[in-house]
């Protein structure tokens, strides 16, 4: 006989000639449908609650977009994996009794290709189903992000470093009519007062001294009929703010050195991490160019007030890192879940990203456990209790090495008085890697 009733019900998918299954997140199998079985020869009933290592095993490294190549009771076939909130499908693609060994991977390779060419066209890699995370809270922000994504009105994204802005950004951009055309990410932290016009706006053959001799389009024009997200906003100069306003209005630019002025077609989405209406009530950021941007505020929530989503983020790190370091971890420990769950997040999704990938390197089995984070006790927070016990004190040699570099990066701009070029002289690099440590690291330069 073949297990229970719900084991059997047959659950309709798009594509379901060859059958599916599904796991929970620790991966062990939920479901099995009934044309699965028969495909393969296999009885549910004795599936139920095996790990899906036992009865497919699959090379996370060949990671299609969740398309993996496997053997099934030795068939071979392509499976396509959709990570769910609390679960997994796995979808059988085709078989090897209905195509070539070599025409299956063919059809891996135009899989790949397809995915290279989206990126290369549309420069916008993440969807609403890539943001992870489904409280109350995110839910209220994805359904009114996904409203406003369909028009054209100016976005502007609040919320604290890490939790996720950019991914609403380019998610918005796939959502919207534009998304066949370009999204151009534009970090002004980045870009130094002095570099702002040539990088927004573009410039002609011989604009300037050192300026590349065909000339260079600037990201505004790249980004047209596109998306422009504007990334930490707040960081422009003054003076900046007012060119970057007068292009608004205007919706027109003009390379440097040119004589003509070009339409320009796209839509604007900001973001900040600061208050930009209190900058604005100091006199730090203008208040025309605030109200431009101020059409829509979408606010994302840290993660400590959505609590409900560290667990299912936590699963789709592991799982992320498994496919990355060929690694086949399935459970956490409850001292590491209980963690998880207690402390603050100050640094938010990003912390928590980085805080999995540093166990998923070392991690040996299944499970990964707190001692594998050597988290920084500190304390106020919950983690000193429960990492004290397990004698975890220890920071990274990375974390080590950044530090360093951090401050050299300060005392090397103290010393000259925030010139960069001379600052880059002392630190011996070159003034562009400069500038993109100040962004990594988010210094604030006087
Ligand atoms: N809900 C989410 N689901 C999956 N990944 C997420 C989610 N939120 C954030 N991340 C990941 O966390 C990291 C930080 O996200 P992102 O860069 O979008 O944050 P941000 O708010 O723009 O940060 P900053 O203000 O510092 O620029 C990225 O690696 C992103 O992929």
């Amino acid at each position: 006989m073949i297990g229970d009733a719900k084991m059997i019900t047959e659950k309709s998918y798009k594509l379901d000639t060859y059958g599916n299954l599904e796991t929970n997140l620790n991966n062990e199998i939920t479901y099995v449908s009934p044309v699965f079985c028969k495909r393969f020869n296999l009885s549910g009933e004795e599936m139920i609650g095996r790990q899906l290592k036992t009865v497919m095993k699959f090379d996370k490294r060949t990671n299609k977009k969740g398309v993996f190549f496997t053997l099934i009771n030795s068939v071979p076939c392509l499976i396509k994996i959709f990570h769910q909130e609390d679960k997994n499908i796995i979808q059988i693609m085709i078989t090897g009794d209905d195509v070539s060994h070599s025409e299956l991977v063919s059809f891996i390779n135009s899989m790949e290709m397809k995915k290279y060419k989206k990126k290369t066209v549309e420069h916008q890699r993440y969807h609403f189903e890539d943001i992870i995370g489904n409280s109350p809270a995110m839910q209220r922000v994805k359904e009114l992000a996904s409203k406003i994504a369909t028009g054209n009105s100016t976005i502007l994204l609040t919320g604290e470093s890490g939790t996720g802005k950019e991914l609403f950004a380019q998610a918005i951009h796939g959502l919207s009519s534009r998304k066949s055309h370009s999204f151009i990410a534009v970090n002004c932290v980045a870009i130094p007062d002095e570099l702002f016009e040539s990088e927004l706006f573009g410039y002609e053959p011989g604009a300037f001294s050192g300026a590349k001799k065909e000339g260079k389009p600037g990201k505004i024009e790249l980004a047209q009929n596109g998306t422009l997200f504007l990334d930490e906003i707040s960081e422009l100069s003054y003076q900046a703010q007012g060119k970057l306003l007068r292009v608004l209005q205007e919706r027109e630019v003009e390379r440097l050195g040119g004589t003509t002025r070009k339409q320009v077609d796209i839509r604007i989405i900001a973001a900040t991490n600061r208050d930009l209406k209190k900058m604005v009530d100091k006199g730090e950021f203008r208040q025309d160019l605030y109200y431009r941007l101020y059409v829509f505020e979408l606010q994302i929530p840290p993660l400590r007030v959505r609590k409900e989503d560290i667990l299912p983020l936590t699963h789709f790190f592991i799982d992320y890192y498994n496919r990355h370091f060929d690694k086949e971890v399935s459970y956490i420990d409850s001292t590491m879940e209980e963690w998880l769950l207690s402390y603050e997040w100050p640094g938010n999704v990003r912390e928590l990203k980085a805080c999995i990938e540093r166990g998923m390197n070392i991690v040996e089995k299944d499970t990964l456990s707190l001692d594998l984070l050597y988290i920084q006790t500190s304390s106020n927070h919950a983690s000193s209790r429960i990492a004290s016990n397990n004698n975890t004190t220890l920071v990274s040699l990375e974390d080590i090495v950044q530090q360093a570099e951090m401050q050299a990066i300060k005392e090397a701009l103290e010393q000259t008085n925030g010139d960069k070029m001379l600052a880059a002289q002392k630190l011996k690099i070159h003034v562009a890697s400069l500038y993109r440590k100040i962004a990594k690291y988010n210094l604030k330069i006087k």
